[in-house]
């Protein structure tokens, strides 16, 4: 887990650059000065003579000779003058050092906060299939948070070490002896408490698991609420929720115990370390009181130092499982990585020295030769030895029981996945990652559960095209048939849509995403059960939309209601993974032994009853 701490502290370096040293240098000086205001008044007092400092007092004939040409009062006031002034200087240093660090901390937590999320739009489907999609919510808000406020505890530590480091050089300067003691017991003190360092660590252990839950499971619950709400299965996930708080609970509170407890050992010890120390001053060694206080000035000045250096290695070892989370994120998403151009996006705004991706036009048709594909974990093939054309600006339906493998083949052709053998061919030229972009730059998709934004219709469509005319976008809402609706809200187009569209019903949903994905001109259109929620007049007026496009576009359709894909060129069925028939609508209806007209008898029969 150190490597992991290395790792993330070397990208701050890289990060922030000097600004880092600057910090450090602050840091010394206000060190130095904090050190230099509390530890001289005790010298600059005796100087004056207010106070006796004994053998152990410090000779600066300089500043004797200065302070002696003024009178008493005059030298008293002086000093304290000088104290203010440097206690002053070091307040005002210190907030300007906390600025700076705020600065580097969140530069630090912006870039990392980019890179994650960017690495995560960049890496391929199949990646996502593998993972739970609150685990990113969770790294991106939760851990990514923790590892802020790591590196942030370890600038402290650093900042805590530079201090320390000069309070006991300030402190050997005074006493050698007192300050070795001290140094001794605080040393002794940390090698008993280093076990306290690890159980922290174990319970940072359990703050990433149970949150990590915490997320998986509010995200789960609010994405299915319809079916918990019309099931009332309200109060198991109450219990749930209430068990994983509890849990949350528990762990913060247990880490609450180790800090203060090691924080009790500490400050039990200084008392004990003290009360001997005076008493061995006083009773065996016959110290001067002036010395005493030298002693206790030094103590009271180091052993915090030491207790805070203690609870921020606790702090930073609970936060460890946070780096290790964000590292492992990025090991895998460098991993997965499908979009290695422009790697940042910063960059990308700034200069847009990336070149537009250009589309492929579909000329001949695809080609799926020989393939198959097996999701990962998974020994069924989802698609196996599959054959099959889809002819250019032709309109194919793909077509089969729930479970075939209808969605696979179209993910496969759309290149989100990668078959374990056999070929996808473009115009006779196999897909590679090479032209993956280009290609995807041709397809316009719609979904089963189509996804809209939180915001106007006007935005949402504006997302695929962000110099879309007005007249652009009513032609593409034409085309989906849904014109006439968006005519009717208050707004037009101006009209916010709820939170996934849910103020729309899912036909206007479909509708609406149709008519966005129409906005980017596909060469090549992927329904993918899209008109499964619109009534028959609406499915009627895009199918009749899309003949038009028919010889213009390549359409491929998924369709359970075979109804719906009467006018295709060609028809493939798949069962289990494999293409069973492969035609014409016609001929295929025509052949009764076949399983596509066993289909339609099955769902004419269906709807005549
Ligand atoms: N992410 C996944 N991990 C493992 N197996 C999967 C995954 N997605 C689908 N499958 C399996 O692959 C097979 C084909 O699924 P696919 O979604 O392609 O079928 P489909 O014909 O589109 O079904 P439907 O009409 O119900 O959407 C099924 O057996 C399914 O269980």
């Amino acid at each position: 887990m150190i490597s992991e701490l290395n790792y993330f502290m070397r990208k701050l370096h890289h990060i922030s650059g000097p600004v880092l040293y600057w910090n450090l240098l602050a840091m010394i000086l206000i060190g130095l000065m904090e050190g230099i205001g509390i530890y001289m008044l005790v010298p600059m007092l005796s100087l004056i003579g207010v106070f006796e400092m004994g053998s152990s007092g410090i000779h600066i004939p300089w500043l004797t000779e200065l302070l002696h040409r003024f009178s008493e009062n005059g030298q008293l006031l002086l000093v304290l003058l000088a104290f203010v002034f440097i206690l002053s200087g070091q307040a005002w240093m210190q907030r300007l050092q906390t600025i700076r660090n705020t600065r580097i901390q969140q530069q630090f937590i912006r870039t990392l906060r980019l890179e994650t999320y960017s690495a995560l739009l960049r890496a391929r489907w199949s990646f996502f299939l593998q993972k739970r999609k609150s685990d990113f919510n969770h790294i991106l808000t939760t851990e990514l948070a923790r590892v802020s406020q790591g590196t942030s505890l370890v600038l402290q530590m650093a900042a805590s070490l530079i201090f320390t480091a000069i309070q006991i050089g300030l402190a050997f300067w005074l006493s050698a002896k007192l300050t070795s003691l001290v140094l001794v017991s605080g040393l002794l003190l940390f090698v008993l408490l280093r076990k306290f360092v690890r159980r922290a660590k174990q319970i940072g252990d359990q703050t990433s698991e149970f949150s990590q839950s915490y997320y998986y499971g509010i995200t789960e619950h609010f994405n299915g609420i319809k079916d918990i709400k019309s099931n009332m299965l309200e109060s198991s996930h109450i219990h749930w929720f209430e068990r994983i708080c509890r849990q949350i609970e528990r762990n913060v509170v247990q880490f609450s115990q180790l800090n203060t407890g090691t924080q009790l050992i500490h400050r039990v010890s200084a008392a004990m370390i003290i009360a001997s120390f005076i008493y061995l001053s006083l009773q065996v060694m016959s110290v001067p009181p002036a010395n005493l206080l030298l002693i206790i000035l030094i103590f009271s000045r180091l052993w915090p130092r030491f207790t805070a250096i203690q609870s921020n290695l606790e702090y930073i070892g609970s936060m460890l499982p946070a780096f290790r989370m964000v590292r492992e994120l990025q090991d895998q998403t460098e991993k997965n990585c499908e979009i290695r151009e422009q790697i940042s996006l910063v960059q990308e705004t700034s200069t847009s020295t990336s070149q537009p991706i250009a589309p492929i036009d579909l000329v001949d048709g695809i080609m799926c030769e020989g393939v198959n594909y097996r999701y990962e974990g998974s020994d069924t093939y989802a698609l196996k030895n599959v054959q099959a054309f889809i002819p250019a600006q032709g309109m194919t339906a793909i077509v089969g029981k729930s479970g075939a493998g209808k969605s696979t083949l179209i993910d496969l052709i759309m290149g989100l996945v990668k078959s374990e053998s056999g070929r996808i061919l473009i115009d006779g030229i196999p897909l590679t990652e090479e032209q993956l972009l280009n290609w995807r730059s041709s397809i316009g998709y719609v979904s089963q559960d189509p996804f809209l934004f939180h915001t106007s219709i006007r935005e949402n469509l504006r997302l695929v095209d962000p110099d879309a005319s007005e007249e652009q976008m009513w032609r593409a809402l034409q085309f989906s048939s849904s014109a006439s609706f968006v005519r009717k809200l208050p707004q037009g187009l101006d009209t916010i849509i709820g939170d996934r569209g849910i103020r729309l019903s899912g036909g206007e949903r479909q509708r609406l995403v149709l008519a966005r994905t129409m906005l980017r001109n596909p060469s090549v259109l992927v329904l993918d059960e899209a008109t499964s929620a619109l009534d028959s007049e609406n499915e009627q007026q895009i199918h009749e939309a899309l003949e038009r496009l028919k010889g213009h576009v390549t359409i491929i359709v998924i369709a359970h209601r075979l109804s719906t894909i009467r006018t295709a060129d060609r028809v493939i069925v798949l069962e289990e993974g494999r293409v069973i028939q492969e035609g014409g609508y016609q001929q295929l209806s025509m052949d009764s032994s076949g399983t596509f007209s066993k289909l339609l008898h099955m769902q004419a029969g269906a709807a005549g009853q």
